[in-house]
């Protein structure tokens, strides 16, 4: 492993050459002097450069105006006390009022031991300082680095949009050493790393600090894309032919199908894949990332349809990890792309003891209320309730073979008939097809397929996005309360 860069090398190497302009004045001395932590402090500056363990300050990132905020681990750990806590909470108050978006890599053994209680609760202004920013609709991205412990993962190292994670990196609640001198016996390995946190949907991405630039810009792409004066181009085409009940199921059943993996390979730009619900859950049949369609930014979330299997269906994990997306898109004021593509949710004890009911009701409420911009795009399959909980939109697109049923066909027959073998019959008779969803006015709009869109991935994926551009910049064209209002009555309307 190249050796970790320091916090001025940090900033060197993410932000464009020769911007870097400190924030910092003379930091406060807390300590009393002639004290043992005042002779601590004065041999911290000395040895590491470093006048505080924090640095604030702003620079372009590829061109663009960013705060950042890093801390210095060689100056008492990147330990916080009040005058470390006084920098950060100012400088995040100063992006706020300069609107500036705010990149944020700690390092850090937590609350600094010489200042106690104090110190601790300068958790709190820092806290609060991230939450005014992030109520302003300013993007916080944090990349947490080796080591990142104590109150300083547990306050602003743990509230960002987006987090990514040094490589190999010790982060962790409790310092090993302190829960081994406490206990007796080793912290178990392997849990306080990088790699660990993001396998279990704790932080988006683990990133080396050269790798770090790249992906911030990527993220700050569509986190901070204009909303206002994209101009809408031309209407697109959406006129099919006849649509069979039966024949739509079968086809959005191939293998080959695109799904919305292959629709953000090949329709999108600047994708930034997001993991999981950045609170300890996953669950890999559904897809979270920012991405672009053309110049219209958006949050993404989608069932993957290459990810749900008869052993990991799709659960309430994933409608979690789709509520992240939902409060992300509401807090940015980005539009939302939801993608239904599932065969059903999973049917299991582990997902009705997880609240499966619950979350679908749960994203049901949130999307039907969000105020950001809203997208519904029905790409294959849609059966059952987790379908339902991503339908709710502004505008409701339909792929040309993709359909929505209460239950797949064959539940539905069995219900019925006691037998699946009738499930062609109800298909037909349930209304589930494009057209029928159209007509009764759950669809807007038909994307045609020629004629399948397993025959021409790239040509219907980039359709989809020219689509998705043109409805979503109808929508960022229209007043957030209108759009809204129309959302509520288009729903209390439905089949009347
Ligand atoms: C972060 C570490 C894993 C890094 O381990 P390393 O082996 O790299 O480094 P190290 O332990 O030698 O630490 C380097 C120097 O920093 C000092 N040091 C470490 N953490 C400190 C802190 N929080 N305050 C003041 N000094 C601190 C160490 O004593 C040592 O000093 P010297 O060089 O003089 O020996 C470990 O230092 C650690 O476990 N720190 C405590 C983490 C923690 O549990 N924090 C919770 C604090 S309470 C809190 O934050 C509130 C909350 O939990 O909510």
């Amino acid at each position: 492993m190249t050796e970790r860069p320091d916090a001025r090398a940090l900033i060197g190497a993410v932000l464009d050459p020769g911007t870097w302009r400190s924030w910092d004045g003379p930091p406060a001395d807390p300590a009393e002097p002639g004290s043992d932590y005042a002779e601590e402090l004065a041999a911290a500056r000395a040895k590491s450069g470093y006048d505080e363990s924090v640095i604030t300050g702003e620079g372009l990132l590829d061109g663009r105006r960013v705060a950042v905020v890093v801390c210095e681990f060689s100056f008492l750990a990147g330990s916080i006390g009040v005058a470390a806590a006084e920098r950060l909470t100012s400088a995040i108050e100063r992006a706020t009022a300069e609107r500036l978006p705010l990149l944020a890599a700690p390092a850090s053994g937590g609350t600094r031991m010489q200042e106690g209680a104090l110190a601790f609760a300068q958790m709190v202004k820092i806290t609060a300082a991230v939450m005014g920013h992030r109520a302003a609709g300013l993007p916080y991205v944090v990349y947490l680095r080796h080591p990142t412990t104590g109150g300083v993962l547990a306050s602003w190292g743990s509230l960002g949009h987006v987090t990514a994670a040094e490589p190999g990196a010790l982060i962790g609640f409790l310092g090993p050493r302190v829960f081994e001198s406490l206990h007796g016996y080793p912290f178990p390995q392997g849990v306080q790393v990088a790699e660990n946190l993001f396998a279990n949907g704790l932080v988006d991405a683990v990133v080396s600090a050269e790798d770090a630039r790249r992906i911030a810009i990527r993220a700050l792409a569509v986190l901070c894309a204009p909303r206002q004066g994209l101009g809408q181009g031309p209407e697109p085409e959406g006129e099919v032919g006849q649509v069979d009940a039966w024949e739509a199921i079968t086809r959005s059943r191939r293998d080959d199908r695109p799904g919305v993996r292959a629709l953000l390979k090949l329709g999108a730009a600047d994708v930034t894949p997001l993991n999981g619900t950045g609170a300890g859950e996953n669950d890999p049949g559904l897809l979270l990332a920012l991405a672009r369609f053309g110049t219209a930014p958006a949050v993404v979330l989608g069932q993957d349809r290459r990810r749900q299997r008869a052993e990991a269906p799709l659960g309430p994990a994933g409608l979690r990890v789709a509520r992240r997306g939902m409060r992300l898109a509401s807090e940015l004021g980005l539009p939302l792309v939801t993608v239904i593509d599932t065969a059903g949710a999973a049917l299991s004890k582990a997902a009705e003891e997880g609240g499966l009911a619950g979350e679908i009701a749960r994203s049901l409420a949130d999307l039907v209320t969000l105020d950001a911009p809203t997208v519904c795009l029905l790409l294959g399959e849609g059966a059952g309730g987790v379908a339902l909980a991503l339908l709710p939109a502004d505008r409701v697109l339909a792929a040309q073979h993709a359909w929505l049923s209460p239950l797949p066909p064959e539940g539905a027959s069995a219900i019925l008939y006691r037998s699946v073998d009738f499930a062609q019959e109800i298909a037909s008779a349930q209304g589930v097809k494009s057209t029928d969803l159209r007509r009764s006015g759950i669809v807007d709009r038909i994307i045609p397929e020629l004629p399948d869109a397993a025959y021409e991935p790239e040509e219907f994926c980039r359709r989809v996005a020219a689509t998705l551009e043109y409805e979503i910049t109808g929508l960022l064209g229209r007043a957030p309360a209108d759009r809204l209002s129309a959302r509520l009555s288009r729903y209390r309307r439905l089949g009347l």
